[in-house]
């Protein structure tokens, strides 16, 4: 397992080397003028903690990643792809498909009023891990290969989206609060653990971008609840309570087929969307195999553990029992080399 300490020399020696990259016109904006196969000979990367040894991330990606805890990747998934997702999106909100435990969430404005609309009433689709089409876009090599730097090789689907932020009603429902992934997950170790998000369309400050807190995946996970939102929150969208609002916040505008990786400990969140169009992104939680459950019995997640209990109770029946991590294990899948413990 690795540790999470702070960058050590290896880190330290790559960031000089780093002062010798020069600007460039595609993907993070930076070109290696040594390729990461010369550095990482001359400087073993004995230290870094987020990240895995191989040759698929450049020097500077691998220490973005290490140092903010997310790293973007342009120009990632085909509009060939995301336009069949998108299709795909649209034959299950209006029921033309369906899909053996797929959750169609609404935004709770929309629930609480008598106005249903098929596709406009639908805040996101879960759990679409029996949905071939949409399930196509966790096996896209492009992203396995990237997502194998954090997990290393043998890697689970552990939770999937697609997210279709409607437009705000007026009572800012459709923001998501600052919040970390790991709250929701009872699997560890964190850092074998990592979120690939992709904007299904060009996303900004207008239509809710994602929001950052740089470096936050160094910290630990926090005390989640639901925010005290005048106008309601969302059934399950807790967040952090006392995050501190001086943190350097980053905007993540991003065009169709963009893919944003991120730590679980990584605390995000996105705006309110003030366009009248429904923003779409598509998102994967992936996990190492050799990930272990966790009993969260007396942390801070156990509210999040027995919310969703309720939920599955309440679905399923109450004679049905299942554990917070039965839940997990009956909606994960593998996706690349072998099952182990998750
Ligand atoms: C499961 C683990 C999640 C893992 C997340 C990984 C990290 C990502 C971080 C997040 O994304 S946090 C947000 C996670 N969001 C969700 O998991 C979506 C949760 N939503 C659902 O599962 C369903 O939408 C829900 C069970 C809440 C409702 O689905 P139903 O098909 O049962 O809806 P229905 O219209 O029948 O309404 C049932 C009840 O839910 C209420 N409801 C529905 N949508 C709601 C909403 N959006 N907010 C609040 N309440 C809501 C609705 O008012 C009604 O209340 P009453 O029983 O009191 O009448
Ligand atoms: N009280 C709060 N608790 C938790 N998260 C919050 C709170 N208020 C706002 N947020 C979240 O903080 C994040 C950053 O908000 P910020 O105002 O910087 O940008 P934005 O709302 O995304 O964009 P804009 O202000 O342009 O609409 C958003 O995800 C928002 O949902
Ligand atoms: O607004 C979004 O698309 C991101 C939501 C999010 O962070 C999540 O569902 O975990
Ligand atoms: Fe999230
Ligand atoms: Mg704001």
């Amino acid at each position: 397992m690795q540790s999470r300490t702070e960058p050590g020399p290896a880190v330290g020696r790559l960031r000089l080397l780093l002062g010798h990259l020069k600007p460039n016109s595609t993907g993070t904006g930076l070109t290696a003028v040594s390729t990461s196969a010369q550095i990482y000979a001359a400087n073993p990367p004995d230290k870094f903690c987020y990240t895995l040894d191989n040759d698929v991330l450049s020097p500077e990606q691998r220490l973005f990643y290490e140092e903010n805890g997310f790293l973007l990747v342009k120009n990632l998934v085909s509009h060939e792809d995301l336009d069949r997702f998108r299709k795909e999106f649209e034959r299950l909100c209006k029921k033309e498909v369906k899909v053996p435990g797929l959750v169609i969430a609404k935004d709770i404005t929309v629930v609480k009023s008598e106005y249903v609309a098929e596709e406009s009433a639908v805040n996101k689709i879960q759990d679409f891990m029996d949905d071939e089409e949409l399930f196509r876009y966790c096996r896209l090599p492009q992203i396995l290969k990237l997502v194998a730097c954090f997990t290393g090789p043998n890697i689970m689907a552990m939770h999937t989206m697609l997210i279709n932020k409607p437009p705000d009603s007026g009572k800012m429902t459709s923001r998501h609060p600052l919040h970390q992934d790991l709250h929701y997950f009872p699997f560890r170790p964190a850092n074998q653990i990592v979120c690939a998000w992709t904007a299904m369309e060009h996303i900004d400050r207008n239509n809710g971008c994602l929001v950052v807190l740089p470096g936050t995946h160094k910290g630990s996970l926090k005390k989640h609840a639901y925010p005290a939102w005048e106008g309601g929150v969302n059934k399950m969208y807790h967040g952090i309570q006392d995050y501190d609002p001086s943190l350097p916040r980053v905007h993540l505008v991003m065009e169709k087929g963009d893919t944003v990786f991120f730590h679980p400990l990584l605390v995000h969140g996105s705006g309110m969307n003030r366009t009248e169009g429904f923003r779409k992104a598509i998102s994967c939680h992936y996990a190492s195999s050799d990930c272990n459950y966790i009993d969260v019995g007396g942390t801070s997640q156990e509210n999040i553990a027995s919310e969703i209990k309720q939920i599955v109770e309440k679905r399923y029946g109450e004679d049905v029992t299942v554990s917070f991590k039965d839940v997990w294990k009956f909606r994960s899948r593998l996706v690349q080399g072998q099952r182990i413990n998750l």
